[in-house]
């Protein structure tokens, strides 16, 4: 039997990160980012019905999203981000359960689903058995996100709102990783709890 984890937090708390070593010590990952780009690549459905949606003028000249531009848009409108998961995410979850099938079908013990939206899409609290919230003071989490995107304070802000408050999905959680530290004791974290659930090669982390 596939033990199914779910990885999440609020934007920029360091689910990437801590997904990094997840998979440094052999936990295959399913990462809902990187499927949410797979569906709306050039020549897909995915990308048909977005330019349907919201016009041409969010596709750049070389025929790919323009992710952002239509994140300056859906992160500021609520109701255009509705839209645009309206599309997306029924071809996540149909990613989502591809995946999960073939690691099912290969008795891989343990996987963990990488989702910032694990709550607020609902259908995959229902896919996993535990939850993981990786957690950071808001303070934290808007100046690392400044910081990695090049966003103002407000654009910042704008996306931060657009997700549950982080305290609610702590609340929810199995297990809290609190990444408000620095790098070295978050890992440690992790580390613990691999080997309390002997789940991967820590050794293997870098
Ligand atoms: C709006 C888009 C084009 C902006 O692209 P961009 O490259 O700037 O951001 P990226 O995709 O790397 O997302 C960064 C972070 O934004 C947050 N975020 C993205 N989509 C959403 C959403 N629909 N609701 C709330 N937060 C979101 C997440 O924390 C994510 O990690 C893009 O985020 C998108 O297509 N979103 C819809 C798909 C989706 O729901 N993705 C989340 C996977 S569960
Ligand atoms: N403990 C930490 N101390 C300082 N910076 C950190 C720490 N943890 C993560 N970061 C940095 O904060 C930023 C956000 O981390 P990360 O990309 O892992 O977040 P995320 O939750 O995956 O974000 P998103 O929701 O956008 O996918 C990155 O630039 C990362 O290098």
């Amino acid at each position: 039997m596939t033990e199914v984890w779910g990885l999440t937090g609020g934007i920029a708390t360091g689910k990437s990160t801590v997904s990094e070593w997840l998979r440094q010590a052999g936990i295959p990952i399913i990462d809902a980012d990187t499927l949410a780009r797979v569906v709306v690549a050039p020549g897909t459905p995915g990308l048909q019905a977005i330019t349907t949606t919201f016009g041409s003028e969010y596709l750049q000249a070389d025929g790919t999203l323009d992710r952002h531009r239509l994140g300056q848009l859906v992160f500021h409108h609520p109701d255009q981000l509705e839209r645009l998961d309206a599309i997306t995410t029924p071809l996540i979850q149909a990613e989502i359960r591809r995946h999960l099938a073939d690691y099912r079908a290969k008795r891989v013990p343990v996987v963990v689903i990488d989702a910032p939206t694990l709550f607020e899409v609902g259908y995959l609290q229902h896919l996993v058995d535990h939850i993981m919230v990786v957690a950071t003071s808001a303070a934290h989490q808007k100046a690392r996100l400044m910081a990695r995107n090049q966003l103002s304070a407000a654009d910042a802000q704008a996306r931060i709102d657009r997700q549950w408050p982080l305290d609610q999905k702590v609340a929810l959680a199995d297990v809290v990783i609190d990444n408000d530290g620095d790098i070295t004791q978050t890992r440690q974290q992790v580390v613990k709890w691999l080997d309390t659930n002997k789940f991967g090669k820590t050794n293997q982390l870098k």
